[in-house]
């Protein structure tokens, strides 16, 4: 397992070890020890599947509030993904920056959202299927949003199309409208 930090602290991508052979290929896609050992140190509460038929579907920008914030480790199992995550967190050097990374069935990459971030996706390919574990059940009290072309944040979403959206998503608030309790540093 090989991870590679980005601009945002916390924020980790993860590359498993690929065991191929010639049947086809076999990786562990997570180990609690081998995360421990590298200094990440996370207990998983819930696996989440989603599927999305048309490329140039955007989910997001979302996070859960405090006390039911989420650290999500995300991995794409079929199509591709461009990955986004931003920094929500008051007092950070890097508040409202953001990192994306191309997740695909082929490149078996993963991408690591801690607490404090807001999390979103775009497909590449149509018929993509998206798996990610949760370290905080979900709770709809506590489900935030904010818009995804929020030029405060500037994203450079790959597609040029505009977006399929979820009603939710169409009108989620900009980043200073949006409710967040995530302080940096705690
Ligand atoms: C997130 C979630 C949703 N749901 C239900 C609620 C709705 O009835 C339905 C679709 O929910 P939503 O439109 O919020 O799904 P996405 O737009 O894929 O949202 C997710 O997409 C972005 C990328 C994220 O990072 C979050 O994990 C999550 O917000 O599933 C559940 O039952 N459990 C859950 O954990």
């Amino acid at each position: 397992m090989k991870l590679t930090t980005t601009q945002l602290d916390g924020v980790i991508i993860i590359e498993p070890t690929v065991h191929g052979d010639h049947r086809g290929w076999f990786m562990e896609t997570y180990s609690e020890s081998r995360l421990e050992s590298e200094g990440v140190d996370i207990t998983f509460v819930q696996d989440n599947h989603s599927f999305s038929a048309a490329k140039g579907t955007l989910r997001g920008l979302h996070y859960q509030i405090n006390p039911k914030a989420q650290t999500k480790m995300v991995r794409c199992t079929r199509g591709a993904i461009y990955d986004v995550a931003v920094d929500i967190r008051k007092g950070s050097p890097t508040f409202g920056q953001w990192v994306g990374v191309e997740l695909s069935e082929e490149n078996k990459k993963q991408l690591l959202v801690p607490k404090g971030f807001a999390h979103g996706f775009m497909t590449l390919m149509e018929n993509t299927e998206v798996q990610y574990k949760v370290d905080e059940v979900y709770s709809k009290e506590h489900d935030r949003g904010i818009r995804w072309n929020d030029s405060e944040i500037g994203i450079q979403w790959p597609l040029g199309t505009e977006p399929i959206l979820s009603e939710k998503d169409e009108i989620a608030p900009l980043l200073g409208n949006a409710e967040y309790n995530f302080i940096y540093g705690e």
